[in-house]
């Protein structure tokens, strides 16, 4: 269980995130929606812990991380894919997964892992010799969800997975996670901007506004607009 309790995150002067308290299910993803500058990464960031924390505290399965360096916290499961695309890109594609094997769990041989890899996106085996840069951005994106899922995580923070990509890499991406997230039966948390993507994948969604957490609640009910989630909209205002 991944769980935050009035955390605050600051940088400098700047206050991106005040007393935010929220839970992840296990097993299922969660969806953290907001619109841009919210504090949907900084979120990620201070449970992944590479953003200062202010206070509060993160919980991983009742343990307290809050200080814990972001090696560590990897060390105990948690993997985080950061927006904008961060991979290797002198590297080749195939460079890259074996880097991202190497610091995982290596639960499953490296020739298995990479083979599943290719099968699931067979465009990562044609390019398996091209270094990763020359990419197109849903390739790019491929490639770092195959990094993060090699290291056979229990905890998965993804950032933004859809931003600047087309409409069917989009739908190619969430279908890669949603039977990701089926078959591993791990934690997943997605900060998104496009609501109605994540919320039509998770169960749980949060929604922020300036730092703040504005709205909770069952996917479905935000998503079918019912009770409370006409908020939905008026928080992205
Ligand atoms: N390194 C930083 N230094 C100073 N301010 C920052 C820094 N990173 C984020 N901020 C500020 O913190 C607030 C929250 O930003 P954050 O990136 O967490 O929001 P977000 O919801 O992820 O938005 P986006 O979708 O644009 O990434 C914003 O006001 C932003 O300008």
């Amino acid at each position: 269980m991944l769980e935050v309790r009035g955390l605050q995150v600051s940088y400098g002067a700047v206050r991106a995130l005040e007393a935010v308290s929220l839970t992840a299910a296990p097993g299922g993803i969660t969806a953290i929606l907001g619109a841009n500058g919210a504090g949907k990464s900084s979120l990620l960031r201070a449970i992944s812990g590479v953003a200062p924390v202010a206070g509060g505290q993160i919980l991983l399965d009742g343990r307290d991380i809050t200080t814990l360096p972001a090696a560590a916290r990897a060390k105990l499961g948690l993997a985080h894919a950061m927006e904008g695309r961060r991979l290797f890109r002198q590297l080749t594609v195939e460079d890259n997964l074996k880097l991202a094997w190497s610091f995982g769990a290596r639960a499953t041989p490296l020739p298995a892992a990479i083979a599943e890899i290719y099968g699931r996106f067979p465009i990562l085996e044609q390019k398996a010799r091209t270094m990763a840069g020359l990419l197109s951005g849903g390739q790019q994106q491929m490639v770092i969800l195959s990094c993060t899922t090699i290291r056979s995580p229990r905890y998965l923070l993804l950032d933004e997975p859809s931003l600047g990509l087309a409409p069917i890499i989009v739908q190619q991406i969430y279908g890669f996670i949603t039977e990701y997230a089926q078959r591993s039966g791990i934690t997943v948390v997605i900060a998104e901007q496009m609501a109605t993507l994540a919320l039509r994948v998770s169960r749980h969604g949060f929604v922020l506004r300036r730092g703040r957490l504005v709205l909770e609640g069952d996917s479905r009910t935000l998503l079918e607009g019912g009770g409370e989630s006409g908020a939905l909209a008026a928080s992205y205002l």
